[in-house]
């Protein structure tokens, strides 16, 4: 579905992203995860096709991203900032109604017949018919992010590109919009790739991990193979306690407490 070879990005000859060699199979979900300034919102940048590579290719089911129109691109790909949308003064059905743009033709008449039924079914589904009346600038951040992910449904895509979702959602908000875009790939077999902080929403949703970290490709993987406590470890230098989930079995991550700080003289590292 997606593959990428070699693909590298320099701001000012500072490298941001280098040679990844990735390739994302029809209907996976993979996590990008890795600490700050890795290269993750790099690559989703390039992925969207908002930015250009400084090296390398991207390749969109065998066609390079560069040669898809600007709204072909948006019919294949659709993507989600972890702020969602700008909280404009717009009714909540508007917005969804916004994500139709890439099938408007010239006269802004909808490919689709249906358009009012298939908007009808994305507030039902993300349970915002009570909201239909009020406008985005009303709405709190959770509420705001559900309106997001049905502009995002709205528009079709076969390709979710999510950059940290679920920062700014307390638990509940997280756990439900990680459900939906679960729910959402099992009905529509479409492909999600989501950055991804929370490492332990990212082993129970995701079936493949891109661990990144100085913007190079450490490795890739199942969520059992990549967050072994060495890799965690060597990647974020914190001193993790891997366990799997009672229920489901995936790795979890805890952390342990840095009891005491070295002096400077004995390397300045945390103690465990
Ligand atoms: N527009 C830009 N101009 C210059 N440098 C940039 C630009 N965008 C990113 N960088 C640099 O590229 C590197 C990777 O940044 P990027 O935002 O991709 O990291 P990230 O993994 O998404 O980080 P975070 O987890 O903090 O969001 C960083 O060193 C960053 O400073």
């Amino acid at each position: 579905m997606i593959e990428t070879r070699g693909l590298g990005k320099a701001y000012d000859g500072v490298s941001a992203l280098r040679g990844l060699d990735w390739t994302v199979g029809e209907g996976e979900w993979w996590g990008i995860i890795g600490p700050n300034g890795s290269g993750k919102s790099t690559l989703m940048r390039l992925l969207s096709g908002v930015e250009r590579p400084s090296s390398g290719t991207i390749r969109i089911r065998g066609r390079h991203v560069e040669d898809y129109g600007r709204k072909e691109l948006s019919r294949m790909m659709a993507v989600l900032q972890q702020e969602g949308i700008m909280p404009v003064h717009y009714p909540v059905r508007e917005v969804l109604e916004m994500g139709r743009h890439p099938y408007l033709n010239w006269l802004g008449q909808d490919m689709r017949e249906d358009v009012g039924a298939l908007i009808d079914g994305i507030m039902e589904k993300l349970e915002l018919q009570g909201l239909a009346d009020r406008h985005l600038d009303e709405l709190s951040g959770g509420q705001r992010q559900r309106v997001a992910l049905g502009q995002v449904m709205a528009q079709e895509p076969q390709i979710l590109l999510l950059d940290e979702p679920t920062t700014f959602l307390d638990i509940h908000y997280q756990q439900q919009f990680m459900e939906l875009v679960a729910e959402w790939r099992k009905e529509a077999g479409i492909t999600v790739v989501a950055v991804l902080h929370d490492l332990n929403l990212a082993a129970l949703y995701c079936d493949k991990l891109l661990v990144l970290r100085d913007g190079r490709a450490v490795s890739m993987g199942t969520p059992e193979e990549m967050l072994t406590s060495e890799r965690i470890r060597s990647v974020y230098d914190v001193e993790p306690v891997i366990v799997a989930h009672p229920v489901y079995g995936a790795p979890q991550v805890l952390l342990s407490k840095a009891a005491l700080k070295r002096n400077k003289e004995e390397g300045n590292e945390w103690v465990f």
